[in-house]
Parts: structure tokens; sequence; C-alpha cells
């Protein structure tokens, strides 16, 4: 189980990825980004989740930088957004993130969204693959991948994505898809496992929450790790981002689990990969 926040997974090629880290969507770059990041080092996060188009590359560097820590002990993540999708392009979007993080390598690379109808997934993966090859990046995979997007990618890739990062909360909580993943010995990492903040009165949540003194985002981040599911919530306000990783002295029981796994509507709240442009 789940002990710490310094917890890891092992990927497929023996990379070790944190069970727990922070996500920056919606944060904004300078001050607000830098404080973030900080505060989350400082209080023993390890991982980080950006991406190009949060356009917070520059000021969670900076976060990183003022943090102190050594990059060896973190874990960031970047992503190459629909835009810059294409061999060429993903190769210079790669360098653009870095660049603007302020970075030489990233422990994660991943394909934001498949974007079907560009059909430019194959040679962004690609791309991806020789990155990796070259040891620009020590992990890739995917987000929002389903299963038929997946299957298309196999049949061409030479690496299997070690990540599908997807929509993931007691609302939306992709039994098929994350069967599929374990079958392929893809590690499922969630986004949005908050819902953005909208499941935080939950009555169901709040009443196991109560059984342990624990808030519904707490219970939340736990049944996500005792789901086995990688999960970054996302805070700017300090004491939250410390909350939000106070949950390694309690355990759900099979009961609570099964609870909160029946909240799952099957209705996904934040768009369809098959139809984002
Ligand atoms: N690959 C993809 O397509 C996507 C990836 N992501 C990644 O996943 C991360 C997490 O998802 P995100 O969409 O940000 O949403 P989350 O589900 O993490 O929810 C974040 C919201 O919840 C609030 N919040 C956080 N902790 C608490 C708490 N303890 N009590 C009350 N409110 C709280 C935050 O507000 P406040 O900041 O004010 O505390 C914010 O409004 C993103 O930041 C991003 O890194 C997200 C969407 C899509
Ligand atoms: O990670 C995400 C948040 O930002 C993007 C758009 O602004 C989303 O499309 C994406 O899923």
């Amino acid at each position: 189980m789940v002990k710490s926040l310094q917890d890891t997974v092992a990927l497929p090629n023996g990379v070790k990825m944190p069970w727990l880290g922070l996500g920056v969507f919606k944060v904004s770059d300078g001050k607000e980004a830098v404080e973030s990041v900080k505060a989350a080092i400082n209080n023993g996060y390890i991982s980080i989740d950006t991406a190009a188009v949060y356009k917070n590359e520059e000021g969670v560097g900076q976060g990183i930088k003022e943090s102190g820590v050594s990059r060896d002990k973190l874990f960031i993540t970047s992503k190459v957004w629909n835009g810059d999708q294409g061999y060429d392009s993903t190769l210079a979007a790669y360098q653009a993130s870095l660049d603007k993080l302020g970075l030489d390598y990233l422990d994660l690379y991943l394909i934001h969204w498949p974007v079907p109808s560009q059909g430019k997934f194959i040679e962004t993966w690609k791309a991806m693959e020789k990155l990796y090859k070259e040891g620009k990046v020590r992990a890739i995979g995917v987000s929002n991948f389903k299963e038929h997007h997946i299957d298309v990618l196999l049949d061409d890739a030479e690496i299997t994505p070690m990540i599908n990062q997807v929509e993931f909360h007691p609302h939306f909580a992709q039994k098929e898809l994350r069967a599929y993943c374990k079958k392929h010995s893809i590690q499922v990492e969630a986004w949005s496992p908050l819902k953005q903040g909208e499941l935080l009165d939950d009555p169901t949540l709040t009443k196991i929450g109560d059984k342990y003194g624990k808030s519904p985002a707490q219970v939340i981040i736990r049944w996500d790790l005792q789901s086995g599911v990688v999960t970054i919530p996302k805070s700017t306000k300090e004491h939250r981002i410390i909350a939000n990783a106070d949950v390694f002295d309690f355990e759900l029981t099979a009961e609570d689990m099964a609870a909160i796994d029946q909240m799952d509507t099957g209705i996904r709240a934040f768009g369809d990969p098959d139809k984002k442009k």
C-alpha cells in the first residue's frame, strides 16, 4: 500500500513514478505557478504535472529552481499539445517545453489528446519514441486515449505507452479502460481527480471521511491510490496542497471502496477524446 508522498510505482521500463503529484492546470504563469510548485515541493511533493497548453511552464520551472530540491529527486511531466502533433513539430514542442521549464530532460512526456480527426498521433508517437530512445525523456505515454486509439497506436508502436492520463473521479471511474490498460501494462493516471471541486460536498464521501476525520478530497485521493491509479490533484492554496497529501494515515475498507465505486455514472464531465479538435 502507498505509504508516503515519495512512494512510487515502477513503470514497465523500471522508471519510478510518484503515486501522488501536483496538477497545475489553470495555475497562472508567474507568481502563482512559482508559489504553488514551491509550496508542493517544500511540503514533500516530488511530482508536478504541467502541459504546454497550460502556459505556465516558465513559472513551474522557476518554482522547481527556487525549491532548492535537486532535479534528480523530482518527477516532472509535460504534454505535447494538439496543434503540435506531427513528427518534427513534436520534437520542436518538446524542446520548447524544456526551454520554458529550464530543464534538460523530462521524466514523462505525454500526447495530450489523440485528436483522431487529425490522424497524426502515430507520427507524434514516433517522435516520442525517438526522444525516449535518445535518452531525452525517461518515460513516454498518452493522455485521453480510449481503447480503440491505443489499439491503433500499438499496431505501429515499437514502445507501448507507459502511462495513460485520463479523466478519473468517483463519477467517472473508467472501469473498462482500466482493465484494458492493465492488460497492456499501461499505468493509469487520474486527471481532475476531484472533478474540479464538484465532488467535495458529496454525502457519501463526507460520511466515509467522517469515520476517519478526513475530508471528501482526502477520501477521493485515498480511493485513487487504493484503486491503483496515480493521481495529481491541483491546488494553488498551500493548506490544501498539504491536506491533499495527508492521506497516508488511514485506509478505506472494502465497503468504503465499493460505496465509492458505486458513485460511477459512466458519464464523462470534461470532453470526449473522439470529439476533441
Ligand atoms: N491530460 C488532460 O487532459 C488533463 C490533465 N489535467 C491535469 O490534472 C490535474 C488535476 O485536475 P484539475 O482539472 O486541475 O482538477 P482537480 O480535480 O484536481 O480539482 C482542482 C479544483 O479543486 C480545488 N481543490 C483542490 N484541493 C481542494 C481541497 N482540498 N478542498 C477544496 N477544494 C480543493 C482547486 O481549487 P484551489 O486551487 O483554489 O485550491 C481546484 O478548483 C490538472 O491540474 C492537470 O495537471 C487536468 C485536466 C485535463
Ligand atoms: O489538460 C487539459 C486542460 O487544458 C486543456 C484546454 O485548455 C484541456 O483540453 C486539457 O484536457
